[in-house]
């Protein structure tokens, strides 16, 4: 585990590690234009010194500001990118030397990318892919059944893929990266652009599929629903190391963060007093009290119903950006990253 990790080691399992990460870095060589002939050429070190374990059966989150190394580490974790250094085994598969041998375990999803084929009717997919995987029919067809039920694919399996909506679209996916009854799942923003209705599908999917079939899932997301609902572990990462490794009500406390209760009350009334948490707006009979993400909201609505006029209430939580950096704050560090910013066109990878 990296040195320097606040709540390093909660919640991870060496015994039995399915993920091992071992020093393992990751550096672009990268090409930039510096005149009409000129190219500079400059490292980006993606990952350094990364070292993790996550045991079989984990709901990990990996979080982190962009350009932190999240992609990076879950492409060489699939194998499509090889660790300029360190060793990494998933289930004891060295990713970029047994690609395809370790594809018949793992199955990934990318939020902003689909892998079903756009053109083709949703089950044209499915079809596509049982032949690929070479999965049993008996178990293709368990799988696929579960899937259609569970995700409410029934009725769209035969729309192209194109025709679908952003949230039918993703729940497609999830079912196609499920079909070979992957031991691990990537989950790269499988909630990004979805409503709430579709939101809570997909999270109740996956807490199912973890729980019934101990899928081991590592979660990328901007969300911090996603991982409060469904991670009891989870890892920020920035400049390619891990920063924290740990449940979220900790990572909460590092940062300091806040909560935000919002109180209705019959009538307009003085800023509510209920310390810790503290008024920080009033418009009207409505107030906006913020209090310690790290604590739980009940004793404080249960105070407020008893000395005020409650109308209705709801908690706001604060978001993800907002919670790491002011852990990294925290940590001394800004995260303000200087080689954050998408790539310009004039620079290119070498290797
Ligand atoms: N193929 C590449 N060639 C050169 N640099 C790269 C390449 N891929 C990623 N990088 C750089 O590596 C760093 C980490 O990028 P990465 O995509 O892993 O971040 P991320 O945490 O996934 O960010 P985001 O949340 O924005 O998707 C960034 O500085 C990025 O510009």
């Amino acid at each position: 585990m990296d040195r320097g990790v606040k709540g390093a080691g909660e919640g991870a399992a060496a015994d039995g590690a399915f993920i091992e990460l071992d020093g393992v870095e990751k550096v672009f060589d990268v090409l930039r234009r510096t005149g009409f002939l000129r190219r500079e050429r400059r490292q980006v070190r993606a990952v350094d010194s990364l070292s993790f374990t996550v045991a079989r059966g984990e709901m990990v989150g990996y979080i982190g500001p962009n350009g932190a190394g999240k992609s990076t580490t879950i492409k060489m974790l699939t194998g499509i990118l090889t660790p300029s250094g360190g060793r990494l085994r998933v289930a004891g598969i060295d990713p970029s030397r047994e690609r395809t041998r370790l594809a018949q375990r793992i199955g990934v999803v990318f939020g902003q990318r689909t892998t079903l084929w756009w053109d083709l009717p949703l089950i044209d997919s499915y079809r596509l892919m049982h032949r690929m995987y070479r999965i049993p029919d008996a178990r293709y067809r368990e799988n696929l059944d579960r899937c259609v039920e569970l995700l409410e694919l029934g009725a769209l399996l035969d729309v192209p893929v194109r025709q679908l909506s952003l949230g039918q679209r993703m729940r497609g996916d999830i079912a196609a990266a499920l079909l070979h009854d992957p031991e691990v799942l990537y989950l790269d923003e499988p909630t990004i652009g979805l409503d709430v209705v579709s939101k809570a599908k997909v999270r109740e999917f996956l807490r199912d599929l973890n729980a019934e079939r101990g899928t081991t899932v590592l979660l990328t997301t901007h969300d911090l629903q996603d991982i409060e609902q469904l991670c009891s572990r989870v890892m920020v990462i920035d400049h390619g190391r891990l920063m924290y490794d740990g449940a979220l009500a900790g990572l909460h406390e590092v940062g300091d963060s806040e909560r935000t209760l919002v109180v209705d009350l019959e009538r307009e009334l003085p800023p509510i007093e209920a310390p810790p948490a503290r008024v920080v707006r009033v418009e009207g009979p409505r107030q906006w009290l913020a209090f310690p993400a790290s604590g739980s909201a009940a004793p404080l609505v249960a105070r407020i119903a008893a000395e005020y006029p409650l109308v209705d209430l709801s908690v706001r939580e604060p978001d993800i950006e907002a919670v790491i950096a002011k852990m990294l704050r925290s940590l001394g560090d800004t995260g303000d990253r200087k080689d954050a910013a998408p790539r310009p066109p004039s620079e290119r990878a070498v290797s």
